[in-house]
């Protein structure tokens, strides 16, 4: 039988002050910031699921909900909410929190996609990562779609890699014509 783990044993919880100079121009946490603390996150959480090397494939479903401001905290928490052969799926939702007055609100959520792949952690080329197994009430909801939403991004794969394919790689300067 595969091996499995609890959601709980890749869970990853990062808490940040939000200082001035990680704003944007509307005193708002940057969102390229916020791009970075998630896959940082992420990857923990990937490299606790499989201790193996993995790279992020692709990130999707990233919603910026509500802007996340200066002195208040940002929190990023992340596990596996799905896992295939040598891919895993992780759900990672960004809770704010107005350090003055406790009111903690939804900032952001999203799924990002990495893939295993042999390093120095294990240099192994044939084997499938764990499977996961959810256990409170909302793992049980997250984890449910995840057959759902990875189909769909398979299908957007193979038409991104058709449109990929129709896209140059020349020096824009350089007269085509
Ligand atoms: C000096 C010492 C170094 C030591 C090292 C130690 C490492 C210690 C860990 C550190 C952790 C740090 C984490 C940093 C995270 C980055 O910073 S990574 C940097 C950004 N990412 C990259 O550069 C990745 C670039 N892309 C690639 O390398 C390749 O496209 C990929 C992602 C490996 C996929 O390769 P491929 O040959 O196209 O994949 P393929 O064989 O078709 O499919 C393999 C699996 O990937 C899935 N997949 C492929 N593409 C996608 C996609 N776009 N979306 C979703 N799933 C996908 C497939 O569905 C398949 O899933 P399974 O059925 O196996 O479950």
């Amino acid at each position: 039988m595969s091996e499995t783990k609890f959601c709980r044993e890749s869970r990853v919880i990062q808490t940040h002050r939000i200082f001035p100079f990680d704003l944007n121009p509307f005193e708002a946490l940057f969102g390229g910031k916020l791009m970075s603390l998630i896959d940082d996150a992420a990857s923990i959480s990937v490299t606790r699921h499989c201790r193996r090397g993995a790279v992020t494939a692709s990130l999707d479903n990233l919603n910026f909900l509500k802007p996340l401001h200066v002195n208040h905290s940002v929190c990023v928490e992340s596990y596996i909410s799905g896992a295939h052969k040598k891919s895993m799926e992780v759900f990672v939702k960004v809770v704010g929190e107005n350090l003055t007055t406790g009111e903690r609100y939804l900032a952001a959520t999203c799924f990002t996609t990495f893939v295993a792949v042999p390093s120095h952690m294990n240099e192994e080329t044939d084997f499938t990562v764990p499977s996961v197994v959810p256990e409170t009430e909302e793992e049980k909801l997250v984890c449910s779609g995840y057959e759902k939403r990875r189909l769909h991004r398979l299908q957007e794969r193979d038409e991104y890699k058709e449109f990929a394919a129709t896209l140059t790689t020349d020096l824009p300067w350089i007269d085509q014509a």
